[in-house]
Formats: C-alpha cells, sequence, structure tokens
C-alpha cells in the first residue's frame, strides 16, 4: 500500500449507486478519486464533498477554460469544496492561470492543487492538426507545461510519454498527472498516447489517472491492487 497514492481512479458513472458501491471498496491509502464532467453535472458538489468526507483526496477535472474572471471564480468555488485539486485548460493563457492561482491562495482551502490541461491523451499528431498545425503533441505539450509552471500552478496534466522530456526542464515538485494509462494489452479505448503504469511511474510521472481499465474490470479492486503492486 503506497503513503501517498499515486492511482487515480476516474469515476466515469452515469449511476451515482454504482460508483458509491465501488467506492465503498477502495481505500484513500490505495487510490484518490477523480470526478469529472459528467459525474458533477449528474450529481453535483454533494457527490463530490461525499467522497471528501469519506476521507478520500478528490481531483475535481473539469478543465475550466474561459475568461480569467470567470475561471478565477470557478476555481474558488472548487477550492471552497474542499478538492485536493482543480484543473484549467492551459491555453487559456498565462493571465487565466495566475488569476485561478490566486483565487485559490485566497480561499478558505489554499492547499487545493491547480493543475493546466496540455494536450488531450486523446489526441495524436492528425488530430492536433486540426487545431494547432505544425507542431508535435511533444512540441505543445513542451510549450504550455512551460507556460503552466511561469504562471505559478502546481502541475500539468500529459500524457506519460512527455514525462521525461518534461523532467529534464521542470522541477521535480512540479507535478506531471497522466491520464492515458493502461496495462499492456487493456483496450486502448479513445486514448491515444498510452502508457503503461510501470513505464509511466519510470518515466517520472506524479500521478497515474485510470478509469476504465479499473471501473470497468470484473475486478475493480483487485486490478487497483495489481497495479499499485506493480509501481511499489
Ligand atoms: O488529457 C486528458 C485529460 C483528462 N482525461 C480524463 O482522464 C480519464 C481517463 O479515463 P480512462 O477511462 O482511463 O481513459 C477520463 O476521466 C478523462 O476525462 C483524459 O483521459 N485525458
Amino acid at each position: 500500500m503506497t503513503q501517498d497514492a499515486r492511482v487515480i481512479v476516474a469515476l466515469d458513472f452515469d449511476n451515482v449507486e454504482q460508483a458509491n458501491q465501488l467506492v465503498e471498496q477502495l481505500e484513500p491509502s490505495a487510490c484518490k478519486l477523480k470526478v469529472g464532467k459528467e459525474m458533477f453535472t449528474l450529481f453535483g458538489p454533494e457527490f463530490v464533498k461525499s467522497l471528501i468526507n469519506k476521507g478520500f483526496d478528490v481531483f475535481l477535472d473539469l478543465k475550466f477554460h474561459d475568461i480569467p474572471n470567470t475561471v478565477a471564480k470557478a476555481c474558488k468555488a472548487a477550492a471552497e469544496m474542499g478538492v485536493w485539486m482543480v484543473n484549467v485548460h492551459a491555453s487559456g493563457g498565462a493571465e487565466m492561470m495566475r488569476k485561478a492561482k490566486q483565487a485559490i491562495e485566497s480561499s478558505s482551502h489554499p492547499q487545493t492543487k491547480l493543475i493546466a490541461v496540455t494536450v488531450l491523451t486523446s489526441m495524436d499528431q492528425d488530430q492536433l492538426n486540426d487545431v494547432v498545425p505544425g507542431v508535435t503533441p511533444a512540441e505543445q505539450v513542451a510549450k504550455l507545461a512551460a507556460l503552466t509552471a511561469d504562471s505559478g500552478l502546481d502541475g500539468v496534466v500529459c500524457s506519460a510519454k512527455e514525462a521525461v522530456m518534461l523532467r529534464k526542464s521542470l522541477p521535480e515538485s512540479f507535478l506531471l498527472v497522466t491520464p492515458g494509462i493502461r496495462p499492456a494489452g487493456a483496450d486502448v479505448g479513445d486514448q491515444k498516447r498510452v502508457m503503461t503504469p510501470v513505464d509511466a511511474i519510470e518515466a517520472g510521472v506524479s500521478y497515474l489517472v485510470m478509469g476504465r481499465p479499473i471501473t470497468q474490470a470484473d475486478d475493480p479492486l483487485a486490478t487497483l491492487a495489481r497495479v499499485n503492486e506493480s509501481i511499489q
């Protein structure tokens, strides 16, 4: 069992009973939890607070992207719910990120971590070309991660494939939070830039985000235990 759990289980359910059935089996020492757009839209702050009250560190993955004033207020509201971590899109720019960080620091829960999404792990070179022509995913991640660090945030969401590159230029304390984690042979689904748990940890990531490989497994608890054991 890890002291600071390195696996963040993505609770992507449309049914709160099903989500709670899984949560009841989990221990805060074995994983953190992530609530994203689907569950937050359906079940709101009460669901998030119920997880915090059970002792879990909760990553509220709402990926805010709007004008600085709006994002700052949303981040402050998230922090005041007591979440461990919240995020924005780095492409919202430096002013948006700085104001969001300041808003969290002025909240009643200033320890909430703020990280920024660089390039979604579901995007490969072809998809990135449609929105930012002429750069590779790695180049775009490097640029947005540098902007995020300069803006005073705690880390980024990126693919584990970019971790070795980012660790060369960013401090060890800068968090690399990586979705697109798949045990060898697992279905990748819509993820494009994927890596196994062991390879990701060896590459220097801080936290592994895993949804379907755990939540859709025949035995989610055993799957999580295997992942934790493999990354000890
Ligand atoms: O770049 C990103 C940012 C966020 N996500 C989120 O992580 C999980 C991944 O779930 P899997 O089932 O393990 O694919 C999901 O909640 C995404 O919204 C991401 O995948 N990539």
